[in-house]
């Protein structure tokens, strides 16, 4: 397909940052396309990119059956940046010499910029960058003269001014090199000449057209959660095809307080939604009855998530397409031909193998806050726009044990305490997620009122992120701490203790299971 607009072209290598070398791409309003590495040159031709980025990768060129790209992509006269595995295959194809190198760099690193060309346009002097790798590259190819280097890596970064290739060894894309988004910026703009036209109206545009195009004259069923990435996937879907869809809602007895009526006032009444709200929380409830493992827990939740769409598809009619929220964490962290299962999230992983529906999940390379811009700009609530993320499974992987209707009982009443106090405090914004797990396999000795109780701890959770990807614990004021915990001990019958959770992510994820 011809693009319209200034395109980017990302080579997939199956690095761990792909997809944020894409949203960094997109975070400075350069359209972008992630594919896979054996894409052909004339798909290249057609797609006309005015630069290419090769990401980084596990493997080494040296190695069998190592990545290549067709060479011909040397000779297109686009420009090219490498990064890390990226540069390696560059220098490696270009003539250079690539070596596994007896000092390997994971982490911060200091690279003193030698030449201030391509991405260091405008920078000279040491500047911190981010490194993971065991390659490095020990003879540049022809025509290409070193612009950077660490203690450990001579040639950190290279370059080749005429043919417009430049390459790096470390990883601009992530955080951690505080530089790194400036020197995209500068390959992009001054080396690939883009003007940065994109913006997440353009984004949101063009998906309503494909949705539009992918749906034919079908009828379309939305897994709607009053989450944002629903929210606004369901808004995406309803532009592009108006009353053939259908939301629904499905409460399976996970949800918090209030949860189910409040989503039915906002997308029924106030915006006009088409919403069937299906109770299906006896039908959960007994799926679940005795299971305690993680894992299989999610798998029979997206299972039955699955049977509820599939039953009030075949009261419509015909359904062909369903409409999920996914988002590019819940894909990665349920596994991908390179990424390893860290949890199935219900709608990827947790899926069952004889599902029918075709997906349509417009927002499947995109990150929260990138959705949550997209929100804004389809005109949702400010208030669905800003909720905390709550996972589909919702409190069945937040109770440690098995899932009982006491137990949800109270983990809901302690849940709607924290959400309470947080929303007093004028933190819930600021914080990523806060809530409550409930171990229903330990319990400890209390007292109350001169008797003794013998009942659950309730584990309170409170992380700060910007993509779900990585989590540091909120440093909450003791005070709040407090309140929480003397209001839940207080109100919820069979909590007696509170307890903190200050662990990262990694080596923690947000959830418990
Ligand atoms: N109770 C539910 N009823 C119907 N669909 C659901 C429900 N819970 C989750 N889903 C589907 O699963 C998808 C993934 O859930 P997830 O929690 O990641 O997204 P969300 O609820 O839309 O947004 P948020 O991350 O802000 O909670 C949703 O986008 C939605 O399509
Ligand atoms: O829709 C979802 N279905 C799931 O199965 C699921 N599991 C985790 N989460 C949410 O994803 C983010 C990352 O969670 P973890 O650090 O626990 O992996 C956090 O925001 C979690 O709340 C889920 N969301
Ligand atoms: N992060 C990467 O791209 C690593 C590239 C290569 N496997 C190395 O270790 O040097
Ligand atoms: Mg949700």
């Amino acid at each position: 397909m011809a693009q319209a607009h200034e395109t980017i072209l990302v080579l997939d290598f199956g690095g761990q940052y792909n997809q944020l070398i894409a949203r960094r791409v997109r975070e400075l309003h350069v359209y972008c396309e992630m594919h896979p590495f054996s894409i052909s040159i004339e798909a290249i031709k057609q797609m006309n990119p005015k630069g290419i980025i090769f990401t980084g990768g596990p493997s080494s060129v040296y190695a069998d059956k190592a990545p290549q790209v067709d060479p011909a992509i040397y000779e297109l006269g686009i420009p090219i940046f490498g990064i890390c595995y990226g540069m390696q295959l560059m220098a490696h194809q270009l003539g250079g010499t690539v070596i596994g190198a007896e000092q390997r760099e994971y982490g911060k690193s200091d690279l003193a910029v030698l030449a201030s060309e391509g991405p260091f346009i405008g920078l000279s002097g040491d500047v911190q960058c981010w490194m993971s790798h065991g390659d490095k590259v020990a003879a540049l190819p022809a025509g290409f003269e070193v612009i950077g280097k660490t203690a450990h890596a001579p040639v950190a970064a290279m370059g080749n001014k005429e043919r417009r290739f430049y390459a790096v060894q470390f990883h601009p894309e992530v955080r951690h090199t505080p530089q790194g988004l400036e020197m995209l910026k500068r390959f992009l703009y001054d080396i690939c000449g883009c003007t940065g036209e994109w913006t997440m109206a353009n984004f949101v545009e063009e998906q309503v057209a494909a949705i539009r195009e992918q749906a034919g004259d079908g009828h379309v069923l939305c897994a709607l959660s009053g989450g944002v990435d629903s929210s606004v996937a369901a808004l995406m879907v309803h532009r592009a095809v108006g009353d053939r869809l259908t939301c629904v809602y499905v409460d399976h007895g996970f949800m918090r307080l209030n949860e189910s009526a409040r989503i039915v006032k906002t997308f029924r009444e106030e915006l006009g939604m088409n919403l069937i709200a299906v109770d299906a929380s006896e039908q959960f409830l007994g799926k679940l009855a005795g299971v305690t493992d993680p894992e299989t827990k999610r798998k029979i939740i997206g299972t039955e998530f699955i049977r509820v769409f599939e039953a009030e598809a075949a009261k419509i009619g015909q359904v062909d397409f369903l409409v999920q929220g996914t988002l590019y964490p819940d894909v990665v962290e349920s596994g991908t031909s390179t990424a390893a299962v860290i949890k199935s999230h219900h709608n990827v992983g947790g899926l069952p193998e004889d599902m029918k529906f075709q997906l349509i999940e417009p927002l499947r390379t995109l990150f929260k806050d990138e959705v949550r811009e997209a929100g804004l700009q389809l005109g949702l609530p400010e208030d669905i726009v800003w909720r905390q993320p709550f996972p589909g499974p919702g409190l069945a992987i937040r109770i440690l044990g098995e899932v009982t209707k006491e137990n949800l009982d109270i983990l809901r009443h302690a849940d709607d305490i924290v959400f309470q106090e947080i929303k007093k405090s004028g933190l819930y914004r600021q914080i990523w997620q806060s809530f409550v797990v409930l171990p229903t396999n330990v319990r400890s000795v209390g007292v109350m009122g001169d008797e003794r109780t013998y009942a659950f701890p309730a584990v309170l959770r409170a992380v700060t992120s910007d993509d779900a990807m990585t989590a540091d614990w909120a440093r909450l004021p003791y005070d709040l701490i407090e309140s929480i915990s003397s209001r839940i001990v207080n109100e919820v019958r069979g909590i007696n203790r509170v307890v903190y959770d200050v662990t990262s992510k990694p080596p923690g994820t947000i959830e418990w299971e």
